[in-house]
């Protein structure tokens, strides 16, 4: 992740007002499982997230079930090997679970709906550009179908054909780039994104301007940054962007407030660590949540994170703060401390992920799969609440 975001010109086709970009984060550390399975025994669809049952009837992820089942049977029509497998008239049940909080602004619509359309896309056989069908379930899901550093454009067809996703770099382009998540709060949001930006849409003369002068130019500005490695305009770009980005919200009417105090306090850390180099070494970036993702480069993360440990030093699950890729440990220069390390504010931050971008081809489609009641396929992490073993 790392927004430009925006709000929809087409809430139903969910077609954005602008193009956006962002990075893919990797699935070792951050990711959703899917699993599904169709069956003649099922009597209706049917989904459980997280372990509880939710509304299959949802418009989007009906939209995304009806489109995976169209081409499907697009591709069945002409072709002349018999698919033996699956009717298309078989009801499906799907198991799915974040390993990361729902619905906190960290993107789980995102990351959930890319893994529902590839999963079903494995189960129906369906092959080719699927960031189209994984837009009709969340936005920014069209563009986590890709790894690496992927824009998703804007398009100008009103049928939203050509408002797909399209990788700028690979994650290999950029190895030394790591993500920081400094998770404040796992707790759901009270304004969800499809509303907010609803309403931002609606009220926003900030976000109209933004959207036709500010991204367009911020996009092309952002893809040669990342072209080019320039850790300094990119870093400056995504703070940037950020910033306007939650601007927006406080400019729609009525305001929505996504950051808290704690986000306050860690844009201004940033700020103090970078002011104290002389240069960007960090660049943080907020979604729809007061959680923060901080992108630096892999030499910075050790010094950085004391930094944070200093700040927000952990109350509880001491051992569990630091999760993800290991951190070696680092030992501050007092003018640092001096110059960066505000009055420590225990437990503000609950625990902080280290991560780095993620690339498809690297590793290969990996979601577990199961075909039918009797027949699964693929390694199962969760249970299944159809009983599927
Ligand atoms: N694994 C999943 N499978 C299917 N749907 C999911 C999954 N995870 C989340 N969702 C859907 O996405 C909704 C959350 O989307 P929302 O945009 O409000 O939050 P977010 O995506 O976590 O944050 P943001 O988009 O601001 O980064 C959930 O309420 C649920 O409907
Ligand atoms: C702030 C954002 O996370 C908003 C999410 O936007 P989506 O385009 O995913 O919204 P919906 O389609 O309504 O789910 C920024 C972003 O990721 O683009």
């Amino acid at each position: 992740m790392l927004s430009l975001a925006g709000g929809k010109r087409d809430n139903d086709l969910i077609l954005p007002i602008n193009s956006s970009l962002s990075v893919t984060l990797h699935q070792d550390q951050l990711k959703t499982t899917t699993t599904a399975a169709a069956s003649q025994d099922f009597t209706e669809d049917r989904l459980w997230l997280n372990g509880e049952e939710a509304d299959v009837g949802h418009p989007r992820l009906q939209a995304c079930l009806r489109e995976v089942r169209r081409l499907a049977r697009k591709r069945r029509g002409s072709s002349t090997e018999d698919t033996a497998a699956l009717s298309l008239s078989y009801k499906v049940h799907i198991a799915t679970e974040n390993n990361f909080p729902t619905a906190a602004g960290l993107a789980s619509s995102a990351a959930g709906y890319a893994c529902l359309v590839s999963t079903l896309a494995r189960l129906y056989g369906v092959e080719g550009e699927l960031s189209e069908v994984a837009r009709r379930g969340s936005g920014s899901a069209c563009r986590s179908m890709l790894g690496g550093f992927v824009q998703w454009q804007r398009g100008e067809r009103p049928d939203g054909r050509d408002s797909i996703a399209q990788q700028v770099a690979p994650e290999t382009h950029w190895p030394e780039l790591r993500v920081l998540v400094l998770v404040v709060s796992g707790e759901k949001k009270q304004v969800g994104s499809t509303a907010g930006m609803q309403t931002s849409v609606d009220t926003s003369p900030l976000l109209k301007h933004r959207a036709e002068v500010v991204v367009p130019e911020r996009l092309a500005l952002m893809v040669r940054h990342i072209h080019e490695r320039d850790f300094e305009g990119f870093g400056q770009l995504t703070m940037q962007d950020s910033n306007q980005f939650h601007a927006t919200c406080l400019d729609t009417f009525p305001p929505i407030f996504y950051l808290n105090d704690i986000s306050r306090q860690i844009i201004a850390l940033a700020h103090r660590f970078n002011a104290h180099h002389g240069c960007t070494k960090v660049a943080y970036t907020f979604d729809a949540g007061p959680n923060a993702v901080i992108f630096m480069l892999a030499d910075t993360v050790a010094e950085f994170m004391e930094v944070v440990r200093r700040s927000f030093p952990p109350t509880t699950n001491g051992d569990q703060f630091v999760r993800g890729l290991p951190v070696s440990s680092a030992s501050l220069p007092e003018e640092l401390i001096a110059a960066v390390v505000a009055e420590p504010v225990p437990g503000a931050v609950q625990y902080i992920l280290h991560t780095k971008v993620w690339g498809w081809v690297e590793h290969g489609a990996g979601e577990p799969i199961c075909l039918s009641s009797g027949l699964c396929m693929g390694p199962h992490p969760h249970p299944h609440p159809w009983g599927c073993a």
